[in-house]
């Protein structure tokens, strides 16, 4: 499980709340000690209309809670689209990075590369400012994950040592685009690649369970990460870490044997 810790003032569903370090390491703490595998540090809010932050201003807030955590016994993935971003969190001590560009740009493929960083790529059409205008495909399932495969097998060429698979949910993408995805997960997690799914408060839960505030919509969360669990995902993104550590674990030991 990938615990979210956004150290900005103006993601969607907890900008703000962990902006000053001494909150942004409380929450991390929190979420290490609640059991996660991975810390995501993001300094730039990706959600639909958001306009880019410059890199130093993203580091300015990032690497101060990397500095911190490092060596405290959690994995911290930086999420981020600008690979002089990712460099220096990898040599503040991040050990993978989160491109929800896809690993496109090839100067991010060499720095995952350089520093034997695996990778998380995600999938999204457009850019954060505009991909939610008017997301379009002739066959979502086929042209996501082709993507996905095609960068997979891109940077392990240019020497990334592994990498995982985001469908990249709202990420361009119609509330029927995201559904037919997750439906089709299976043929993503039937694959070579780990797979990362990042649902968390995200709209197509008020979609689905009307739900307007994106702080309640942790249960409608849980319920998108458990089947992604249950079809094979490797990994899940989500703020409420605590919650989805126990449930992940009692869904893991209804599937064991014996
Ligand atoms: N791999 C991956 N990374 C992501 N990063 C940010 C967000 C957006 O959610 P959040 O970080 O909560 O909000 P914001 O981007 O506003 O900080 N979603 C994903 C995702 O689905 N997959």
């Amino acid at each position: 499980m990938m615990g979210i810790l956004n150290v900005t003032p103006d993601s969607f569903s907890d900008g703000g709340r962990h902006f000053e370090l001494a909150e942004a390491l409380a929450s991390a703490r929190r979420m290490r000690d609640a059991g996660v595998l991975v810390l995501d540090i993001g300094g730039e809010s990706t959600r639909p209309g958001a306009e880019p932050v410059p890199a130093e201003t993203e580091l300015d807030r990032i690497l101060p809670v990397i500095r911190a955590l490092a060596g405290e016994g959690v994995l911290l993935s930086v999420d981020t689209l600008k690979p002089e971003v990712a460099q220096a969190a990898l040599r503040a001590g991040a050990h993978l990075v989160n491109d929800v560009g896809g690993l496109r740009d090839p100067e991010m493929r060499r720095v995952c590369a350089e520093a034997g960083a695996p990778a998380a790529l995600m999938h999204m059409q457009g850019e954060p400012r505009t991909m939610q205008q008017n997301p379009s495909y002739d066959d979502v399932v086929a042209e996501v994950f082709a993507f996905l495969r095609e960068q997979a097998a891109v940077a392990r060429a240019a020497g990334v040592p592994d990498v995982l698979l985001d469908p990249g949910v709202g990420f361009g993408k119609t509330r029927e685009h995201n559904l037919t995805l997750l439906r089709a997960l299976p043929q993503l997690t039937a694959g070579p690649d780990g797979v990362l799914l990042g649902a968390s408060r995200k709209r197509l839960i008020d979609y689905l369970a009307d739900v307007p505030r994106a702080e309640d919509r942790d249960p409608g969360t849980l319920a998108l990460h458990l089947h992604a669990a249950s079809t094979g995902a490797a990994l899940v993104r989500a703020h409420a870490a605590a919650a989805h550590v126990q449930a992940l674990r009692v869904q893991a030991a209804l599937d064991l044997p014996g």
